[in-house]
């Protein structure tokens, strides 16, 4: 099974955005972008501009983290700026998951949805089907660089196993601490999609072409053992 690379973009060097995308783009299949609004997690970080700056140079799809308490106040914002899927919390649209799902679909994007490491998967049961992108949190929402939470292996193989049971088309994406230390249990349970942020790729070297090139190794050394 290939597994597709996504980094996370709150872990670049803003110093050198231009750049990093020019050498991410031949190398990853999408790119994650982390907004929140300090109400549902304690910080902030990207914003819809910045989504829309993103568009002019990326080359693979976006993907919006909404980590906000409000998403429908940012569901247009992010579509018009170039998003391609939408992911926002499970926590936070138990009210209207379904017209929100609508809503993402109505503006051309591709529905996501993001559980907590406290949800469980059961809480979204009844909309999986209409899902194309299942992230799984691996870390509680907010920073990068937390501990990899490991009773979240069992909930990636319950997906996993509901998507082979019922056909459903959702690809399984985790977020936070995909790294060395975590790439064979995330894959072996049913990983497809790994969000990279400051352990897995932009933290390895200051040169972003041999992060890239070492956490290509380090995958591939992983999942052989
Ligand atoms: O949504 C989040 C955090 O709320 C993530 O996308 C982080 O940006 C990612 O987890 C960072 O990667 P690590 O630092 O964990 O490797
Ligand atoms: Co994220």
């Amino acid at each position: 099974m290939k597994v597709e690379f996504s980094p996370s973009l709150m872990c670049m060097d803003f110093l050198k955005m231009e750049e990093q995308f020019n050498i991410l783009n031949d190398k990853v299949d999408m790119y994650h972008i982390d907004i929140m609004d300090g109400h549902f997690c304690k910080n902030i970080t990207l914003s819809p501009d910045l989504v829309k700056t993103f568009s002019k140079v990326a080359k693979k799809p976006m993907d919006v983290h909404l980590m906000t308490t409000n998403p429908t106040d940012w569901i247009e914002k992010v579509a018009e700026a170039g998003a391609e899927y939408i992911s926002p919390h499970a926590e936070t649209i138990n009210g209207d998951a379904f017209r929100v799902m609508n809503m993402i679909k109505s503006l051309g994007c591709k529905t996501g949805v993001v559980l907590n490491p406290a949800t469980p998967l059961s809480y979204v049961k009844h909309y999986l089907n209409r899902i194309d992108l299942l992230t799984i949190m691996t870390v509680d929402v907010g920073f990068a660089g937390q501990p990899f939470i490991e009773e979240m292996l069992d909930k990636i193989k319950e997906a996993k196993e509901l998507k082979e049971k019922y056909g459903y088309t959702y690809k399984i994406q985790i977020d936070g601490s995909c790294n060395p230390k975590t790439y064979k249990r995330m894959y072996d349970a049913g990983a497809e999609v790994l969000i990279v942020g400051s352990s897995g790729l932009f933290g390895l070297n200051e040169d972003l072409n041999k992060a890239c090139d070492q956490m290509f190794e380090d995958f591939n050394r992983a999942i052989a053992e």
